[in-house]
Parts: C-alpha cells; structure tokens; sequence
C-alpha cells in the first residue's frame, strides 16, 4: 500500500520513515511538508538519509488520493488544525501528537495550554494503546506519548487488578533529550544537559491526564498521580520508576501473578520480578522490558519500565497501530534489536 507521512524532518517522523521503508507491506512512503507550493528534496534537509525522494506540498485532497493512509509526526497543535478535512472524509488518520489523545477539552487546554480539537472531531479519536487496545476498525488513531506509554505499561497489571492504594502512585520518569524534538531550548542545550541532571514541568506535565485518563478506565477510584520528569543527559531512553502502596493483604504471588497474566502473550512487554531493566536493552527496538519487586518491609511495590521514546514512545508504536488498523501480523516491521554494545 501506499502511505503518507507528514513531517519527516522532525525526531519521531524520521525514525518512523526508516520503519515505513523497511515494512513489507508498503509499497511506498509519500513525503509531505508545511508548504502549500513548495517541493523540497529531502536530500537538501537530511542528507544523512542518503535517500532520493521529495518533500511534495501539503495538500489534504492529494494525500487522499495517493495514499491508503496518512501519519502525522508534527509539533503539538498542527493536528488540531490539518486532521480536520481528513476525519471528515474518515481517510485514516495516525497521529503521533497530542492533539487528540485526551477526551476532554478542558482538560486539554489546561494541561497543553492551547484550545482542543472540537468535539465532533475528538469523538472520532482511538486512543491507540497497542499493547491494550486494537486500532482495527479506527480511522483516527491517537498514538501514545511516550512517557504516557512507559507509566502506563508498568501500572497496567496493579491497577487492572485492584491490588494497590489508588492514591499512592508516585512516577519518577526520565528521558533522553530526543523526546523534546529537534527544535533548540536552553533545557536541552548541550552545555546544560551534559553531564546534569534537570527536573522540569514539575506537577504540569501534559501526560500526566493522559496517564490518569487511562488509569481511570481500569480503576474509578483512581484520582491522580505523583509525576515528575527529569532531562537525561542522553539522547534516547526513558526510564519510568514507579512506587505504589501494595493493599495490606496482598502477597508477592498476587503482584507475579497480575504482571503473568497481564503480559505473558504480549510480544514487546517484557516483565521480569525482581530483574531490573536498564535503557540501552531497549533502545533502537520497540519493547518495553519491566522490572518489579514488592519490598516486604515496607510493602510498597517498585516497578521500572523502559523504553526507546522514539520507537515504543512514538514510531514503532505507530506501527503497531498501522499493523492493528489493516490486519497485518502484529510484529510485521518491527524487528528491531537494541544499538549495540
Ligand atoms: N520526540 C519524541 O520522543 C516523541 C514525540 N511525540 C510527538 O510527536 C510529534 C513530533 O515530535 P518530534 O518528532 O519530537 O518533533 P520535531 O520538533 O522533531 O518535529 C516536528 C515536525 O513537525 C513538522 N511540522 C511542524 N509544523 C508543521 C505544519 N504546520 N505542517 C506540517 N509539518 C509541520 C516539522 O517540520 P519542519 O522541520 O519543516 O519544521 C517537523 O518535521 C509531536 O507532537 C510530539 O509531541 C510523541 C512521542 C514521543
Ligand atoms: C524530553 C522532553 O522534553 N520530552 C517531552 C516529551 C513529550 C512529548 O513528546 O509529548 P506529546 O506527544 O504529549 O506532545 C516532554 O517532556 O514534553
């Protein structure tokens, strides 16, 4: 078949550009741009991509008729405005942004301080949890963000399961600079970030409702989280350290047996007790490897998950979804091994 891609000079588009070449289902990968006129080779912008191929002028009418499907892979905002004629038509539609991931609009304005897609629009959008959830039958499929996907990966068996206090989840999350972009700020320059270590948006992070909205879903009584987030100095990886309040009477057995259940079919969540995973295991491929251990003096239950922002956090989960919508193999594109050593 053939796909479009909008915004392949950004982190997440050109990653998943390089998945799209290699999936064997596609047949081609058109390029799209901001440009309503302009056609750029991508040569002249990634040349490291030592690839011949255009950058052809945006235009929705075009897009539909060339492709079976489109991704976006653009800056939080740009999706609220371009998906609109897309979703009218319901041309099928992943989305790697924000922009339509939560459900309420003032939620979304108040955590992404910018207005939300109007509601008739957001009502078509498919939350894409791949690992939990099926994208087949969709038209407008919300990727995951990506530290939203590694807290949300750990918590999943606890809180599926009822076996913790709802109000003492706290998550201490770190990423690599690459989950903030290719644009410059002075967080992630590199005189600041090497060798550092820098909290930011503390308590405001944008994924916190995202996280809570899913949480929800699977416990009601759930009412918020503890998030922080810290720049690392690298550039991929994000590492979720999770600490949550085991109910009194819940045992080692019952944490092993909800995290068995919940992921022992699944083809890129890995849970290990007592194992605990470290980045460079998953960075360059789509798993996410989950370490755990119920400390039996305090009974607080640690969970660390791992993975690569830029594949599990955003293209290869984007594939997943791709693979889910039109009935491809779950795993089709996406054998991946970590960058090595
Ligand atoms: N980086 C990550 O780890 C993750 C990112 N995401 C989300 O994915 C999206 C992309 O992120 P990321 O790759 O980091 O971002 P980048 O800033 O690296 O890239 C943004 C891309 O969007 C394009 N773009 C911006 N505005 C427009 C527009 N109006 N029309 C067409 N194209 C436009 C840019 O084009 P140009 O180069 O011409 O400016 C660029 O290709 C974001 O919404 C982000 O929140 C989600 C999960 C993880
Ligand atoms: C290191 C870094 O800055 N990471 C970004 C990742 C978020 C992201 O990609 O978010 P959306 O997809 O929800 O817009 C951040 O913390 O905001």
């Amino acid at each position: 078949m053939n796909v479009g891609l909008v915004g392949v000079t950004g982190y997440s588009g050109s990653v998943l550009y390089e998945l799209l070449l290699h999936h064997p289902e596609v047949d081609s990968v058109n390029l799209y741009g901001h440009s309503q006129t302009e056609t750029k080779s991508l040569e002249s912008v990634l040349p490291q991509l030592r690839r011949r191929a255009n950058i052809l002028p945006y235009d929705p009418a075009d897009i539909m008729k060339n492709n079976q499907m489109v991704f976006f892979a653009t800056s939080a905002g740009v999706t609220t405005e371009l998906a609109q004629s897309f979703i009218d038509k319901d041309f099928p539609v992943i989305d790697l942004a924000g922009d339509f991931r939560l459900k309420s609009r003032d939620v979304y304005k108040k955590w992404y301080k910018k207005d939300a897609p109007e509601m008739k629009y957001l009502e078509k959008s498919h939350y894409g949890l791949a690992d939990f959830t099926s994208s087949k039958g969709a038209t407008y499929v919300s990727n995951p963000g990506c530290y939203a996907t590694a807290t949300i990966l750990a918590l999943a068996p606890l809180v599926k399961n009822h076996l913790i206090d709802p109000t003492s989840i706290v998550v201490d999350a770190k990423s690599g600079t690459s989950g903030a972009g290719k644009k410059l700020s002075e967080l992630t320059h590199f005189s600041q970030t090497n060798e550092n270590l820098q909290l930011y948006k503390v308590n405001q992070h944008q994924h916190i409702p995202e996280i809570v909205q899913q949480l929800k879903i699977w416990d009601e009584d759930i009412p918020y989280i503890q998030f922080t987030t810290t720049l690392l100095p690298l550039t991929r990886g994000i590492m979720a350290s999770c600490y949550i309040k085991a109910k009194p009477e819940i045992t080692e057995e019952d944490v092993r047996k909800s995290f068995n259940q919940t992921y022992s079919a699944d083809t890129f969540v890995n849970a290990t007790e007592g194992v605990f995973p470290t980045l460079k295991q998953v960075v360059g491929t789509n798993f996410c490897d989950i370490g755990y251990q119920l400390n039996p003096v305090t009974h607080q239950i640690v969970i660390v998950s791992v993975i690569d922002n830029l594949l599990k956090g955003a293209a290869g989960q984007a594939i997943q979804n791709f693979n889910q919508m039109f009935d491809y193999e779950p795993g089709l594109g996406l054998d991946l091994i970590p960058t090595l050593p």
